[in-house]
């Protein structure tokens, strides 16, 4: 075990949150202490937001570290965990935090716990700049299954920007290692399917709005394929929390997955958010993409852990992508390639270090 303390440069490309989630999760791991300076640099607000915040605390009660600087706004942070704990844990972010960006944090420490773990989590379920919790559903659930990872996310109660409220429940079985994945057949287009959402006292126009414009889109340019968006209403804790936006997947014959969506803003203009999230989708699936741009970078963690090559086929990387890189390669040691196949498009592998779950 290297017990010096890695220092991540939190302003180093993307500069926002996601170098000290990646940065946290893998020195939980690793065993190995970091320190991660110049925290979310490039954001209009630097430093620790709330989402940051409880998800360094609850990994900090998984791993029973030791922590300096998890202040809110603190741009400067050290982590020494010591051991990794499954069980059941809580946090309630009392804001519009997004649930799945702390479950991000944490999730590739449990699966390297002792036992089982239940984490129950309070705060946005949609929210802008994040995955939606039906895409960590739909999306990361079956692209982690390569990597031999079970996880189960039950929302409770939906929440939406500015009030939150929202709540889900996180299951991770932890794993003895993590295999190693490849996702560069792209096989056929086998269909697409989504749901538009609203919620509070937003009309079901605003649903039916995306639902047209995303199924006139699609069915645009494929003609011949299946499209199913249903448009559903969304409970929350209270009546009056307006909320409203569009997830879509899109399948693949060799078991590819994809996605994309938007969240509606103070103003929702249903028609513009249906057809964003179908352009989106329909830009990978035309480009015979195995991955999506946001998965990306939600599988650099996985990939330099996995045991051997795993190997991804997709988009230009993305800023946050080249970020997760730069983490990965410092705290584990790995290598990844970028190399391009005869349409241009990337192909991304790494050997990952192959690491053991210390406790099974
Ligand atoms: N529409 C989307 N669908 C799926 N995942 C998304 C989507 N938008 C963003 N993400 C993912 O959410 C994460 C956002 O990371 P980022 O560092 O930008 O966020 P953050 O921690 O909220 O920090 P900041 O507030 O600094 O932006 C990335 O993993 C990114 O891929």
């Amino acid at each position: 075990m290297n017990n010096s303390v890695v220092e991540i440069d939190g302003s180093f490309l993307e500069g926002g949150g996601q170098a000290l989630r990646n940065a946290l999760s893998l020195s939980a791991i690793l065993k190995r202490p970091v320190r991660v300076v110049k925290i979310r640099a490039n954001r209009p607000q630097p430093g620790l937001s709330h989402q940051h915040l409880h998800g360094v605390n609850l990994l900090r009660d998984i791993t029973n570290a030791n922590v300096t600087g998890n202040q809110l706004r603190s741009t400067e942070l050290q982590f020494m965990p010591t051991t990794i704990s499954g069980g059941s844990f809580k946090v309630e972010t009392g804001t519009a935090a997004s649930i799945t960006l702390v479950y991000q944090m944490i999730m590739p420490a449990l699966l390297y716990a002792d036992k089982p773990s239940r984490t129950t989590a309070g705060g946005g379920t949609n929210v802008s700049f994040s995955p939606q919790v039906e895409y960590m559903q739909q999306v990361l659930q079956p692209n982690l299954k390569r990597f031999g990872i079970c996880f189960d996310l039950k929302v409770l109660k939906h929440g939406f920007y500015p009030r939150g409220d929202g709540r889900c429940e996180l299951a991770v079985e932890p794993l003895r290692s993590l295999k190693a994945a490849e996702l560069i057949d792209f096989g056929r287009f086998s269909g697409f399917e989504g749901i538009a959402y609203y919620s509070g006292r937003l009309p079901k126009s605003v649903g039916d709005d995306m639902q047209h414009a995303a199924k006139r889109e699609i069915h645009r340019l494929w003609t011949n394929y299946d499209c199913t968006i249903d448009v559903i209403k969304y409970d929350t804790a209270k009546q009056r929390h307006n909320g409203g936006g569009i997830h879509i997947t899109a399948r693949t014959t060799t078991g590819c997955v994809l996605g994309a969506g938007t969240v509606g803003q103070k103003i929702i203009k249903g028609h513009l958010i249906g057809l964003n999230a179908a352009c989106e989708l329909s830009g990978y699936i035309k480009n015979e993409l195995c991955v999506d741009d946001h998965m990306q970078d939600q599988l650099i963690i996985y990939m330099a852990l996995g045991s051997g090559i795993s190997r991804i086929r997709t988009g230009p990387l993305t800023k946050h992508t080249r970020t997760a890189i730069y983490v990965a390669e410092l705290m584990t040691g790995v290598k990844f390639n970028i190399d391009y196949d005869t349409s241009g498009r990337i192909l991304l592998s790494c050997e990952g270090i192959g690491h053991r779950n210390a406790y099974i």
